[in-house]
Protein backbone atom coordinates (compact mmCIF):
# COMPACT_ATOMS: atom_id res chain seq x y z
CA UNK A 1 0.00 0.00 0.00
CA UNK A 2 1.33 3.44 -0.71
CA UNK A 3 1.14 6.00 1.62
CA UNK A 4 0.03 9.03 0.33
CA UNK A 5 -0.73 13.07 1.98
CA UNK A 6 -4.25 13.58 0.92
CA UNK A 7 -5.03 17.53 0.87
CA UNK A 8 -8.46 18.63 0.50
CA UNK A 9 -8.96 21.86 -1.04
CA UNK A 10 -12.72 23.37 -1.63
CA UNK A 11 -12.95 25.62 -4.81
CA UNK A 12 -15.95 27.06 -6.57
CA UNK A 13 -16.67 28.25 -9.80
CA UNK A 14 -18.82 31.73 -9.56
CA UNK A 15 -20.48 32.86 -12.13
CA UNK A 16 -21.86 35.73 -13.22
CA UNK A 17 -25.17 37.13 -15.43
CA UNK A 18 -23.29 36.90 -18.51
CA UNK A 19 -22.27 32.87 -17.30
CA UNK A 20 -18.50 33.93 -17.37
CA UNK A 21 -16.55 31.87 -14.45
CA UNK A 22 -14.55 33.62 -11.74
CA UNK A 23 -10.40 32.97 -12.45
CA UNK A 24 -7.82 33.65 -9.58
CA UNK A 25 -3.75 34.16 -10.17
CA UNK A 26 -1.86 32.15 -7.94
CA UNK A 27 0.49 35.10 -6.69
CA UNK A 28 4.10 35.09 -6.87
CA UNK A 29 6.27 32.89 -4.69
CA UNK A 30 3.78 30.31 -4.06
CA UNK A 31 3.58 26.90 -5.34
CA UNK A 32 1.91 26.61 -9.15
CA UNK A 33 2.43 30.85 -9.17
CA UNK A 34 0.84 32.29 -12.33
CA UNK A 35 -1.72 29.56 -12.67
CA UNK A 36 -5.10 30.89 -12.98
CA UNK A 37 -7.45 28.95 -10.24
CA UNK A 38 -10.67 28.73 -8.89
CA UNK A 39 -11.18 30.57 -6.07
CA UNK A 40 -10.69 28.41 -2.58
CA UNK A 41 -8.45 26.97 -0.28
CA UNK A 42 -7.30 24.70 2.33
CA UNK A 43 -10.09 23.88 4.89
CA UNK A 44 -8.82 25.02 8.76
CA UNK A 45 -9.03 22.36 12.03
CA UNK A 46 -12.56 21.56 12.70
CA UNK A 47 -14.44 23.45 9.33
CA UNK A 48 -16.80 22.34 7.37
CA UNK A 49 -15.73 22.42 3.25
CA UNK A 50 -18.50 24.67 2.86
CA UNK A 51 -17.81 26.75 6.22
CA UNK A 52 -14.04 27.27 4.77
CA UNK A 53 -15.09 28.25 1.21
CA UNK A 54 -17.21 30.79 2.21
CA UNK A 55 -14.63 32.06 4.90
CA UNK A 56 -11.93 31.79 1.90
CA UNK A 57 -14.62 33.74 -0.50
CA UNK A 58 -14.89 36.59 2.23
CA UNK A 59 -11.38 36.69 2.97
CA UNK A 60 -9.77 36.85 -0.55
CA UNK A 61 -12.64 38.35 -2.75
CA UNK A 62 -14.58 40.65 0.16
CA UNK A 63 -17.83 38.83 -1.00
CA UNK A 64 -20.48 37.24 1.51
CA UNK A 65 -21.87 33.95 0.45
CA UNK A 66 -24.91 31.93 2.01
CA UNK A 67 -24.40 28.02 2.14
CA UNK A 68 -27.89 27.21 0.15
CA UNK A 69 -26.18 29.12 -2.58
CA UNK A 70 -23.30 26.75 -2.71
CA UNK A 71 -24.41 23.64 -4.89
CA UNK A 72 -21.88 20.86 -5.61
CA UNK A 73 -20.74 20.51 -8.85
CA UNK A 74 -17.96 17.87 -9.60
CA UNK A 75 -14.82 17.12 -8.37
CA UNK A 76 -10.92 16.29 -8.90
CA UNK A 77 -8.79 14.04 -7.79
CA UNK A 78 -5.28 14.15 -8.98
CA UNK A 79 -1.48 13.22 -7.77
CA UNK A 80 0.63 15.94 -7.38
CA UNK A 81 4.03 14.85 -6.67
CA UNK A 82 4.34 15.33 -3.25
CA UNK A 83 0.62 14.86 -2.06
CA UNK A 84 -2.89 14.13 -3.68
CA UNK A 85 -5.09 16.84 -4.10
CA UNK A 86 -8.93 15.84 -3.55
CA UNK A 87 -10.88 19.44 -4.36
CA UNK A 88 -14.38 19.26 -4.58
CA UNK A 89 -15.87 22.49 -7.49
CA UNK A 90 -19.16 24.12 -6.20
CA UNK A 91 -20.87 26.52 -8.21
CA UNK A 92 -22.44 29.55 -7.31
CA UNK A 93 -24.34 32.10 -8.73
CA UNK A 94 -25.80 34.21 -6.05
CA UNK A 95 -23.65 36.60 -3.66
CA UNK A 96 -23.68 40.07 -1.62
CA UNK A 97 -20.65 42.55 -2.35
CA UNK A 98 -18.66 43.21 -5.21
CA UNK A 99 -15.70 40.62 -6.08
CA UNK A 100 -12.31 42.57 -4.88
CA UNK A 101 -9.17 41.31 -5.73
CA UNK A 102 -8.47 41.40 -1.51
CA UNK A 103 -4.82 39.66 -1.68
CA UNK A 104 -3.63 41.59 -4.80
CA UNK A 105 -4.10 38.67 -7.11
CA UNK A 106 -5.20 39.16 -10.44
CA UNK A 107 -8.48 38.32 -11.05
CA UNK A 108 -10.45 38.05 -14.24
CA UNK A 109 -14.22 36.83 -15.31
CA UNK A 110 -14.02 34.33 -18.48
CA UNK A 111 -15.74 32.24 -20.82
CA UNK A 112 -15.71 28.86 -20.33
CA UNK A 113 -14.60 29.04 -23.84
CA UNK A 114 -12.36 31.39 -23.40
CA UNK A 115 -10.56 29.33 -20.16
CA UNK A 116 -7.42 27.77 -22.46
CA UNK A 117 -6.13 31.00 -23.03
CA UNK A 118 -5.50 31.14 -19.08
CA UNK A 119 -3.52 28.10 -17.78
CA UNK A 120 -4.32 26.49 -15.02
CA UNK A 121 -2.91 23.95 -12.29
CA UNK A 122 -3.10 20.46 -13.89
CA UNK A 123 -5.88 19.35 -11.52
CA UNK A 124 -7.95 21.68 -13.12
CA UNK A 125 -7.42 20.38 -16.72
CA UNK A 126 -10.21 18.00 -16.45
CA UNK A 127 -12.79 20.78 -15.67
CA UNK A 128 -12.46 23.16 -18.44
CA UNK A 129 -14.48 20.26 -20.94
CA UNK A 130 -16.87 19.71 -18.18
CA UNK A 131 -17.21 23.46 -18.02
CA UNK A 132 -17.51 24.01 -21.49
CA UNK A 133 -20.49 21.72 -21.70
CA UNK A 134 -22.08 22.51 -18.88
CA UNK A 135 -21.97 26.51 -19.76
CA UNK A 136 -21.52 26.77 -23.38
CA UNK A 137 -20.07 29.36 -24.82
N1 LIG B 1 -7.90 27.27 -4.72
C1 LIG B 1 -7.48 26.41 -5.65
N2 LIG B 1 -6.42 25.58 -5.42
C2 LIG B 1 -6.07 24.75 -6.40
C3 LIG B 1 -6.75 24.69 -7.65
N3 LIG B 1 -6.17 23.75 -8.42
C4 LIG B 1 -5.14 23.22 -7.72
O1 LIG B 1 -4.38 22.34 -8.10
N4 LIG B 1 -5.07 23.83 -6.48
C5 LIG B 1 -4.06 23.50 -5.49
C6 LIG B 1 -2.98 24.55 -5.34
C7 LIG B 1 -2.55 24.38 -3.90
O2 LIG B 1 -1.65 23.29 -3.82
C8 LIG B 1 -3.85 23.98 -3.22
C9 LIG B 1 -4.58 25.19 -2.66
O3 LIG B 1 -3.95 25.59 -1.54
P1 LIG B 1 -3.96 27.10 -1.08
O4 LIG B 1 -3.94 28.02 -2.22
O5 LIG B 1 -4.98 27.25 -0.03
O6 LIG B 1 -2.66 27.15 -0.30
P2 LIG B 1 -1.20 27.57 -0.74
O7 LIG B 1 -0.83 27.08 -2.10
O8 LIG B 1 -1.10 28.98 -0.44
O9 LIG B 1 -0.40 26.66 0.22
P3 LIG B 1 0.02 26.93 1.69
O10 LIG B 1 0.84 28.17 1.61
O11 LIG B 1 -1.23 27.05 2.48
O12 LIG B 1 0.78 25.67 1.95
O13 LIG B 1 -4.66 23.40 -4.21
C10 LIG B 1 -7.85 25.56 -7.86
O14 LIG B 1 -8.49 25.59 -8.92
N5 LIG B 1 -8.18 26.39 -6.84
Amino acid sequence: MSSVKLTLVVAVALIDTDNRILLAQRPEGKQLAGLWEFPGGKLEPGERPEEALIRELREELGIAVKEPCLAPLTFVSHAYETFHLLMPLYICRRWEGFVQPLEGQALKWVKAQEMRGYPMPPADEPLIPFLVDLLGS
